[in-house]
């Protein structure tokens, strides 16, 4: 299998060497500015349906953590926004940096923020998430902006969880938890055709930023920092900066869900 990562030898700028998919049109992240961004009347409001009992496990997969759900019915999806169908939410899992001015992969003006929070969705026309994966209308990840704040209580089960799963390949039971607390109160978004912004770089994601931030305290932030890269007996290499930059836009519009 290709070994990626965010360091110097094997990050961002090395991908298109094994995934040539990294020069593709539509590659995510992207630098977002909102003036550019056309208002789109037509867009529909989110529909977002999480049911907390679809929590099944958190898992440290080597490039940053994962809460996998339940997704063999219709009881966690997101519907209407830029997206026809149903789709169902498959994991969630953050980006973030070794310090409070970076972390974030989309930027909203140039502005970089410490974390960002992706609920991955796959379109159930397809059979699974594996078949929808590389399809133009596939996926669809809901990005949220985390900024240095107060704490957020939302998050504190799973910053606690991260202490059992510290190294790669470390994974636990995570039950009985509906991440639609995390979001923000106000569901406008903007939204556009990109890619899963890690390897394989598959351009099968609707992308849908939601405007409105929600909050992380530094102590929290230190928490995230608190996972490794490595596996147990490799050398240590803590869980850091695991965000690509903003690639280029080569023509694509982005559209806003709000004037
Ligand atoms: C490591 N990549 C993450 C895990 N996934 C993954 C794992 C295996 C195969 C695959 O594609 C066939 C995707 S994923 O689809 O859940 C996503 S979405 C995503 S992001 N940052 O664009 O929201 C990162 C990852
Ligand atoms: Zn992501």
């Amino acid at each position: 299998s290709h070994a990626w990562g965010y360091g110097p030898s094997d990050g961002p700028d090395t991908w298109a060497e094994s995934f040539p998919l990294a020069n593709g049109p539509r590659q995510s992240p992207i630098n977002i500015v909102p003036k550019e961004a056309q208002f789109d009347p037509s867009l529909k409001p989110l529909k977002i349906k999480y049911d907390a009992r679809d929590a099944k496990g958190i898992l440290n997969n080597g490039h940053s953590f994962q809460v996998d759900f339940v997704d063999d019915t219709d009881s966690s999806t997101l519907t209407g926004g830029p997206i026809s169908g149903t789709y169902r939410l498959k994991q969630f899992h953050f980006h973030w940096g070794a310090s409070d001015d970076r972390g974030s992969e989309h930027t909203i003006n140039g502005i970089k923020f410490p974390c960002e929070l992706h609920l991955v969705h796959w379109n159930t026309k397809y059979a699974s998430f594996g078949e929808a994966a590389d399809k133009p209308d596939g996926l669809a990840v809901v990005g949220v902006f985390l900024k240095i704040g107060a704490a957020n209580p939302k998050l504190q089960k799973v910053l606690d969880a991260l202490d059992a799963i510290k190294t790669k390949g470390k994974q636990n039971t995570f039950s009985s938890f509906d991440p639609k607390t995390l979001l923000p109160g106000s569901l406008d978004y903007w939204t556009y055709d990109g890619s899963l912004t890690t390897p394989p770089l598959l351009e099968s994601v609707t992308w849908i930023v939601l405007k409105e931030l929600i909050s992380v305290s530094p102590a929290q932030m230190v928490k995230f920092r608190s996972l490794l890269f490595t596996g147990d007996g490799e050398p240590v290499c803590n869980m850091v900066d695991n965000y690509r930059p903003p690639q280029l836009l080569k023509g694509r519009q982005v559209r806003a869900s709000f004037k």
